[in-house]
């Protein structure tokens, strides 16, 4: 039964191709070695490779024998099987998030780079239809629009979910039923994390006294709301066109078109300047509802949010964007290949891969470049601009200060600390979102391509 519902439950959402390789998340809990099990049974079916990725996050003093657990499995399976070690504490404390969050976005990156390493990859994760509901209640209480119900996605990128459709119940009697062996998290019982809470109180107690299919009820009312949400993205996206005008990191809103639309689309359009211009973290309601206000105020009227973000009425528009105060410090980043960085100074990635070369496709896109791989000499950074940066521009010899560069280009100032770089020992290779170095361009004799793309903060918060 709990087979053909997972096998149904992938071919609904596409989720695998043949010939692809599915990287298993696996904790050593009953979710994920469940997961683990069923992947195994459907891999030839399915025309699969499988292959398993464990995190210890060095918290739990019991985590080496999760990592025992998981190995033996694997050995007896015959299925490949990677495991990472961290210090969860420490790396939380240096980036100042809490130890889920960190776990979280630690996890996240080692499936993205054992993905990148296998032939087409996917990550499968063990969320099940009462985590969907306990993420939906969570979402709720801290106060949130459709994404938020929209809860988590049963496909995102390259991450599945295959067991989306099963509850834990159902997840708990396969393992009985073919004795698999899982660790329990001890921690899951504890009455302490959010999560836990709503799990052992908040769902016992509205399907005794309410409605003994709560779960359920949050589980259809996630998929409604994701895929209103889906098609009202479309609709911001295209009307974000039409009455915005992008100058760097400024957004001026054109007053009488953006007043002409429905309130929906215009509280939605303001959420994704905010989220292009850096975070929605820190961002509420009010500062929304503030920024619709500035359409009725006085001419220079301000409004300052979070994170720098500056709001000002002109005479027909509103302008938005980062002011100075928010200066960005200096950063610097190693940048390996086959793998996604983290550029937290910006809230951004760089991920970097290695191609075989190839004549055609060079992409056009601001935010993906190709380099002669060859030319590269020494380690690859991205930093923001230090005194006396310059880039080769035309030809070899054509080396413009990058301070120059700058001011041809008008970047106001206060932008040009987050401009990020990337760089070759002392060489700027990409004015990234700019220009690229002359040097390192892909020529009718580039033999490996360095393909790098940049991409903004991504939303890690699904479950
Ligand atoms: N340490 C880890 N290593 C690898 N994958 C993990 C790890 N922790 C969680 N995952 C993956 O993320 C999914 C969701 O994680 P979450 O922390 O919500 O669940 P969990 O209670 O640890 O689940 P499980 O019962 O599978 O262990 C897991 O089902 C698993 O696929």
């Amino acid at each position: 039964m709990m087979v053909e519902k997972v096998l149904s439950t992938i071919k609904k959402w596409d989720m695998v191709h043949e010939g692809d390789t599915v990287i298993i998340g696996v904790s050593g809990g009953m979710d994920s070695m469940c997961l683990l099990h069923i992947f195994d049974q459907l891999k030839d079916q399915l025309g699969i490779s499988i292959c398993v990725v464990h995190v210890h996050h060095g918290i739990r003093a019991d985590a080496g024998e999760d990592v025992t657990l998981v190995e033996k499995t694997c050995e007896h399976l015959a299925i490949p099987c990677h495991v990472s070690y961290f210090d969860v504490k420490k790396l939380a404390k240096s980036y100042k998030l809490s130890l889920e969050e960190m776990g979280r976005k630690i996890r996240y990156d080692v499936f993205e780079q054992q993905r990148l390493r296998v032939k087409n990859g996917k990550i499968a994760i063990g969320h099940h239809i009462n985590d969907q509901a306990e993420t939906v209640i969570m979402h709720l209480m801290r106060g949130t629009g459709l994404k938020g119900i929209g809860g988590i996605p049963p496909v995102r990128d390259f991450i599945i979910r295959p067991f989306i459709d099963c509850t834990r119940e159902e997840i708990e009697h396969y393992c009985h039923e073919h004795q698999i062996a899982y660790r329990d998290d001890y921690t899951n019982a504890l009455n302490v994390y959010t999560r836990n809470k709503i799990r052992h109180t908040v769902i016992p107690y509205v399907e005794e006294q309410f409605n003994k299919n709560f779960v359920q009820h949050m589980v259809n009312t996630a998929h409604i709301a994701r895929s209103e949400d889906d098609y009202i993205h479309g609709i911001v996206l295209e009307k974000m066109e039409q009455v915005i005008t992008r100058k760097d990191n400024s957004y001026t809103i054109d007053l009488d078109a953006f007043n002409a639309l429905n309130l929906v689309i215009r509280r939605r359009i303001i959420r994704q300047v905010l989220h292009q211009l850096g975070s929605l973290k820190n961002i509420e309601y009010k500062h929304i509802e503030q920024i619709l206000q500035l359409a009725h105020k006085e001419v220079s009227k301000k409004i300052q949010l979070p994170k720098g973000i500056v709001a000002k009425k002109a005479y027909s528009s509103i302008i938005m964007s980062v002011l100075g105060e928010n200066k960005t410090k200096a950063f610097e980043k190693d940048v390996h290949l086959n793998t996604k960085t983290y550029i937290e100074a910006l809230d951004s990635y760089v991920e970097v891969r290695l191609l075989e070369a190839q004549k055609d496709n060079i992409p056009k896109n601001l935010y993906t470049k190709w380099f002669d791989y060859d030319k590269i000499k020494y380690n690859l950074k991205v930093r923001n601009r230090r005194q006396g940066d310059a880039i080769v521009i035309r030809g070899i010899d054509g080396q413009k200060k990058l301070k120059k560069y700058f001011i041809d280009a008008k970047i106001p100032r206060e932008e040009r600390d987050k401009i990020p770089l990337l760089v070759d020992g002392s060489q700027i290779i990409w004015i990234i979102g700019h220009r690229i170095s002359e040097h390192y361009k892909v020529t009718a004799s580039t033999k490996k391509i360095l393909e790098v793309k940049y991409y903004l903060e991504e939303d890690y918060q699904d479950a």
